[in-house]
C-alpha cells in the first residue's frame, strides 16, 4: 500500500471501494450538501461517547479535561471549517483503517451493486460518513491524538486516490481527540459562514448528546453555544417536538428519511429505563445482510455503552434509537452483555411495546402502517418462526397479499371471510405475486370463492412450515394434499361443470400412471382445477412443492418427493382423452398425452419438462398427425 516515504510521512492508496465512493462524492451534484456536517458531527459525538465509556474504567484518560465538547471553527476569509472533538481519537493504524477503507460489509456490497454514477441516490439512502466531507472540501486534514497517548498523526487527502500520513508534533495537535479541517471548495464557501453553520446544526445536529460550540475566526463573535448536549430521550414526551425527534433520528440512524414511527417512553417498575426508538420509513440498504445485527444504542444512566448488545431480536433489526438503563452497572464487559438477565428483560419489554405500538398504528393509521409493513414485513415475519413467544403478536399485525383484491389483508380479515365448510387458511407460495396468481392450483379455489394468501417473500417458506395455525385454523398449501374442496360450495355465478365419468377418469389416470412410472406418485381427478387440464401437487403428507423448490435451490438437503398429477375432469381435453381410454386402444396417443401433460404441469410450476428433446419429439408427432 505504501507508495513513497519522506521525512517520516507516507502516501497510501485508498481501498478501491473508497476511491469509488470519493469520486461519487466529488463528481455528483447532490442537492443537499449540508449533510456532510451532520456526518462529521455525528462522528465527533460518537468519539466523545466512546471515551466517556472507556474513562469509567480509566478515569485518568480524561486528564484535566472531563467535559466533552465539539468545537466548530470557521474562517470565512480563509475558506476553512474545522470540526474538533475531545473524544477518543485515532492512532496511526486506526486512521488508515477507518479513513482508508470501508469496514461495513453491507456498504461494500451496496457499492459493488451500484451501476452508473448517481451519488445522490447513494447519499440519500444511507449516511456515507466521513467521506462526505469531499462533497464540500477540496482537501481534508485530520489531526488526531488518542486519549492517553503521546503521539499524534496527521492524515491529509485531496480525495484523488491517495492520502498522506505523517506524525505531527504534539503542539500542533489537539490535546486529545480529533480535528477535521476542511478547505472548502469555491462553491461551498458558505459553510464557513456563521449563519449557514447555525442553520445546518439546528436542522441536523441540535440533539447530539454532546455540546456543540461555534468559534468564528478573526475578530468575530467569539464562542457561541449551538447545542447543549442534553439527552433528548430523557425528556418528557410532551416537551419534545416532532422536528426534534426527526433530527435526533438522523443522528442515531445515519439515515436521511423521516421515521415512520417514534416510540418514546420511560419504563418503571422492576427495571427502569428510557426508550426512544424509531421505525424508519425507508429500508436501510443492509437490511438483508446475513449478520442481521441491530444497531440500537445501549446507554447506562446517560453514558453510551455500545450499539452491539443486540437488545432487540433479529427480526426487529431495522429499529433504530436509544435504550438507557438505570439499573445496569456502568462497567459492563462484553461477557456481561451476553445473557444478561436485566438486558433480556428490557429486550422483552421493549419488543412487546414495539409490537403493541405497531398494532395501534395499524388500527389508527392504516396507511402509515402499511408502508411500514411494505418495507419491513419480510423481516418481521422472521419472528414467526424464531420467536414462538411473539408469534401471536406478530400474527396480529401481519399483512398479506391475497386473491381477494390488491390491498393488504390481515389474518383476522381472512378468517372473517371464510366460505361455508372452510376449515383451513389456504396459501400459495412462490417467487413473485404474478406467477403465483397464475398457478393452475388456484383455479378451484377461485371457483368456490375461497381466498388464498399469496406468499412471495423467501421467509414465508420457513414460517409457514412451522406455523400451527391461526384462530384454530391450520395453514394449508394449495399444492399440498388433496384439498378438501368438494365440501365447499361453488361461488355464485360459477357454473357447475359437466365432467367426464368417474370410471373413465379412473381408467385414464391408471394409463397415465403407467406411462409416467416413478415420475409421479399418483394420478387422480382434481377439484382444484377449472380452466387448466392438469396440475402438480405434493404427495400425501409431502411438503409444499414450492417450499421444496426454494429449499433445494438453497442447497438445503430435502429430497424432492414424487408429485401427484391431478387431472381436471371438466376440461375438454381430459374428457376426450378419458373417453378414448375407456374405449380401449389408442395406446400411443395416450402415452404421448401423459408425458406432454406432465411436462405442461411442470412448465406451469415454473420448471422445464424433464426431458426436453423427448417432449419436443412428441409435440412434433402430434402436430404432424393433426396435419394429416
Ligand atoms: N472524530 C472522530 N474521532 C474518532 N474516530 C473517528 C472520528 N471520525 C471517524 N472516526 C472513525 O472512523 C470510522 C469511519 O467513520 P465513518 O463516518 O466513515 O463511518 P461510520 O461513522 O462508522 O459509519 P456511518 O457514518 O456510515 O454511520 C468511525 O467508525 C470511527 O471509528
Amino acid at each position: 500500500m505504501v507508495e513513497q516515504k519522506d521525512q517520516g510521512g507516507e502516501t497510501l492508496r485508498f481501498e478501491a471501494e473508497v476511491a469509488k465512493l470519493l469520486s461519487l462524492m466529488v463528481h455528483s451534484v447532490y442537492s443537499n450538501r449540508d449533510v456532510f456536517l451532520r456526518e462529521l458531527i455525528s462522528n465527533a459525538a460518537d468519539a466523545c461517547e466512546k471515551l466517556r465509556m472507556k474513562s469509567l474504567q480509566q478515569p485518568d484518560l480524561l486528564g484535566d479535561d472531563p467535559d466533552f465538547k465539539i468545537v466548530l471553527s470557521a474562517d470565512k476569509d480563509g475558506g476553512t471549517l474545522s470540526i474538533a472533538d475531545n473524544g477518543i481519537g485515532m492512532d496511526r493504524t486506526e486512521l488508515v483503517e477507518n479513513l482508508g477503507t470501508i469496514a461495513r460489509s453491507g456498504t461494500k456490497a451496496f457499492l459493488d451493486g451500484m451501476t452508473g454514477g448517481d451519488g445522490s441516490a447513494l447519499i440519500g439512502q444511507f449516511g456515507v460518513g466521513f467521506y462526505s466531507a469531499f462533497m464540500v472540501a477540496s482537501s481534508v486534514e485530520v489531526v488526531s491524538r488518542p486519549a492517553g497517548s503521546d503521539e499524534a498523526w496527521r492524515w491529509w487527502s485531496d480525495g484523488a486516490g491517495t492520502f498522506q500520513l505523517e506524525p505531527v508534533p504534539l503542539e500542533e495537535a489537539p490535546a486529545r481527540g480529533t480535528r477535521v479541517l476542511l478547505t472548502l471548495t469555491d462553491e461551498a464557501k458558505t459553510y464557513a459562514e456563521q449563519a449557514t453553520i447555525e442553520r445546518v446544526v439546528a436542522e441536523y445536529s441540535a440533539h447530539v448528546p454532546v455540546p456543540i460550540v461555534l468559534r468564528i475566526g478573526g475578530d468575530g463573535v467569539g464562542e457561541k453555544s449551538l447545542a447543549d448536549g442534553s439527552a433528548l430521550w430523557r425528556k418528557a414526551k410532551s416537551a419534545v417536538e416532532t422536528s426534534e425527534y426527526n433530527e435526533f433520528y438522523g443522528h442515531v440512524s445515519g439515515q436521511y428519511d423521516e421515521p415512520a414511527v417514534t416510540i418514546h417512553y420511560k419504563a418503571e417498575g422492576r427495571h427502569e429505563y428510557s426508550v426512544l426508538l424509531f421505525v424508519p420509513s425507508m429500508k436501510p440498504f443492509d437490511l438483508f445482510d446475513p449478520e442481521r445485527r441491530g444497531r440500537v444504542k445501549l446507554y447506562v444512566r446517560r453514558v453510551y455503552i455500545t450499539d452491539e448488545a443486540d437488545i432487540l431480536p433479529g427480526w426487529l433489526r431495522f429499529v433504530r434509537g436509544v435504550i438507557d438503563s438505570e439499573d445496569l452497572p456502568l462497567n459492563l464487559s462484553r461477557e456481561m452483555l451476553q445473557k444478561n438477565p436485566i438486558l433480556d428483560a428490557i429486550g422483552k419489554g421493549v419488543t412487546n411495546r414495539i409490537l403493541s405500538d405497531l398494532d395501534k398504528l395499524a388500527e389508527k393509521e392504516a396507511e402509515t402502517f402499511e408502508k411500514v409493513w411494505e418495507a419491513f414485513g419480510a423481516v418481521i415475519k422472521e419472528g414467526l418462526y424464531e420467536d414462538a413467544e411473539r408469534r401471536d403478536g406478530i400474527y396480529k399485525i401481519a399483512r398479506f397479499r391475497s386473491t381477494k383484491g390488491d390491498g393488504w389483508r390481515s389474518l383476522a380479515d381472512y378468517v372473517a371471510d371464510l366460505r361455508p365448510n372452510q376449515t383451513a387458511i389456504y396459501y400459495a407460495l412462490g417467487d413473485d405475486l404474478d406467477a403465483i396468481k397464475a398457478s393452475p392450483q388456484l383455479e378451484g379455489f377461485a371457483r368456490r370463492g375461497i381466498e388464498v394468501l399469496l406468499l412471495a417473500d423467501p421467509v414465508d417458506a420457513f414460517w409457514v412450515r412451522t406455523a400451527l395455525g391461526f384462530d384454530g385454523k391450520p395453514f394449508q398449501s394449495v399444492t399440498q394434499g388433496s384439498a378438501e374442496l368438494d365440501t365447499i360450495p361453488v361461488a355464485e355465478g360459477e357454473a357447475e361443470t359437466d365432467a367426464a365419468s368417474e370410471s373413465a377418469i379412473g381408467t385414464l389416470a391408471a394409463l397415465f400412471q403407467q406411462a409416467l412410472g416413478e415420475r409421479v406418485s399418483a394420478v387422480r381427478a382434481s377439484s382444484r382445477l377449472t380452466t387448466s387440464p392438469v396440475c402438480l401437487v405434493a404427495g400425501a403428507g409431502g411438503p409444499d412443492r414450492q417450499l421444496e423448490k426454494i429449499l433445494s435451490a438453497q442447497n438445503q438437503t430435502m429430497p424432492r418427493g414424487a408429485p401427484v398429477l391431478e387431472l381436471n375432469p371438466g376440461h375438454a381435453l381430459i374428457k376426450g382423452l378419458a373417453e378414448k381410454a375407456a374405449a380401449g386402444g389408442h395406446a400411443e396417443v395416450l402415452e404421448d398425452a401423459a408425458v406432454l401433460l406432465y411436462g405442461e404441469a411442470r412448465i406451469l410450476d415454473g420448471e422445464a419438462p424433464e426431458n426436453a428433446a423427448d417432449h419436443v419429439a412428441r409435440v412434433g408427432r402430434l402436430l404432424t398427425a393433426a396435419l394429416g
